[in-house]
C-alpha cells in the first residue's frame, strides 16, 4: 500500500495548495495575455490587499484543489528598468516573496539580450522555483518550437538556472494553458485559499476603471499615501435621454483613504488635485471603454465604513 512513488498523483488525498506567482519576461513576451488566459474573466475585486500581499493582484486562478494568485512584478514591464544597470530591490523582493516565477519567452523570437539579462537576474534570485514558459507557440511550426525549447534548456544550464519545468503554451489558441496551471499548482505551498471565492468578480470593467482612478490618485504622492488607498466604483450607468450618437456613461466612484489627514493630499488646494485626478483617469477610462464618460469622484475615509463588513471586504481591509 505504501510503496507508491511520490511522483504518482494522489487525486483523493491531494492537499489544498495556495500561493503567489508572477510572470516575468521582456515586453511583448505575452505575460498579460497568458495571465488573462489562465484567469478567465474573473478578476480580483480589490487590486491591492496590503495585509495579504504588497503586490498588485492581476488575477486569481481558483480551483477546487488550489488557488493561484498572479501578481505583478513592478519595474519589469519597463524596458528601461529592465535593461538598466541592475534591477531594483522591489523586483528582487517580489521574486523572493512569490512561490513560483514564470519566465515567458516567445517561441517566435530567438533568445535575445533582454531574455539573457532577465535569466541572469533570475539565476541570482535564490530558491524560488522558476518555470520557463515558451509562449505564442501557435506562431511557429514544431521544428522551430523544438529548437526554442532546446535553446531555453541550454540557457538554463549555462546560467545554472534549474528550470522546474519548461512548458510551451499558446494563450491565444488556448493550448496547454491548463497544463501550465497543473504544473504551477504543485509548486505552491499547502494552505487554504488566500481569497474567498466571493472576492472574484465577473465585472472586470469596473475593476479596471477603479484601478485607473487609483493609479491617477497615487501619481506623484505615492510616498505620502499608503498603499492601502482604495477605489470602489459604485455605479456605471448610461445617461438617460442621450441620442444614440452621443452616449455618456455616468461613473460614480469613491476613493477611500485611511485617515482624515490624508484628505488634503488627495484633494489638493481648492480641490485642484482631485480635479486633475478626475481628468486624467477619465481620459484613460474613455480610452478603455470607448465611450465618453462623466466621472463623479468622492473622497471618503475608510474608518467611517468599519461597521460595514461588506464594504470593508470590498476595500481590502
Ligand atoms: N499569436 C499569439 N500572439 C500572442 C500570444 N500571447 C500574446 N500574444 C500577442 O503578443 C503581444 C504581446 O502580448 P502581451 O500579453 O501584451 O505581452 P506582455 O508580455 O504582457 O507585454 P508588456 O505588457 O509590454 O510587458 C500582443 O499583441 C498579444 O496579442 C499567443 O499565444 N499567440
Amino acid at each position: 500500500m505504501s510503496d507508491r512513488s511520490p511522483s504518482q498523483p494522489r487525486p483523493q488525498a491531494a492537499p489544498h495548495r495556495s500561493g503567489f506567482a508572477c510572470f516575468v519576461g521582456r515586453p511583448n513576451a505575452g505575460k498579460s495575455t497568458l495571465t488573462n488566459a489562465l484567469v478567465g474573466t474573473k478578476v480580483a475585486i480589490t487590486s491591492s490587499r496590503p495585509q495579504t500581499t504588497r503586490h498588485t493582484v492581476r488575477g486569481i486562478v481558483h480551483r477546487p484543489d488550489a488557488q493561484l494568485v498572479l501578481v505583478d512584478t513592478p519595474g519589469l514591464h519597463k524596458p528601461r528598468t529592465l535593461l538598466g544597470e541592475r534591477l531594483n530591490d522591489v523586483v528582487r523582493t517580489t521574486w523572493a516573496e512569490v512561490d513560483v516565477i514564470g519566465f515567458c519567452l516567445p517561441a517566435d523570437q530567438k533568445l535575445g539580450p533582454g531574455d539573457r539579462f532577465i535569466a541572469g537576474e533570475l539565476a541570482k534570485a535564490g530558491k524560488t522555483p522558476k518555470v520557463a514558459v515558451v509562449t505564442k507557440t501557435d506562431l511557429v511550426d514544431s521544428k522551430q518550437l523544438a529548437e526554442q525549447l532546446i535553446a531555453v534548456d541550454r540557457l538554463g544550464r549555462e546560467l545554472g538556472l534549474d528550470w522546474a519545468e519548461i512548458v510551451p503554451v499558446s494563450a491565444v489558441a488556448g493550448q496547454q494553458v491548463s497544463l501550465l496551471a497543473d504544473l504551477l499548482v504543485p509548486l505552491l505551498p499547502e494552505g487554504p485559499p488566500l481569497y474567498p471565492e466571493g472576492d472574484l468578480t465577473d465585472e472586470p470593467e469596473q475593476v479596471m476603471v477603479a484601478e485607473l482612478i487609483r493609479e491617477a490618485a497615487l501619481e506623484g504622492v505615492r510616498d505620502e499615501l499608503p498603499h492601502s488607498i482604495a477605489v470602489v466604483v459604485e455605479e456605471m450607468i448610461p445617461r438617460e435621454g442621450r441620442p444614440e450618437s452621443k452616449p455618456l456613461l455616468d461613473i460614480h466612484a469613491n476613493l477611500y483613504i485611511e485617515r482624515p489627514s490624508q484628505k488634503g493630499i488627495v484633494i489638493g488646494p481648492k480641490g485642484a488635485r482631485l480635479k486633475d485626478v478626475g481628468m486624467k483617469s477619465r481620459k484613460h477610462i474613455e480610452a478603455l471603454l470607448g465611450t465618453p464618460v462623466f466621472l463623479d469622484l468622492h473622497v471618503k475615509v475608510a474608518k467611517d465604513w468599519q461597521r460595514d463588513p461588506r464594504q470593508l471586504r470590498k476595500l481590502g481591509f
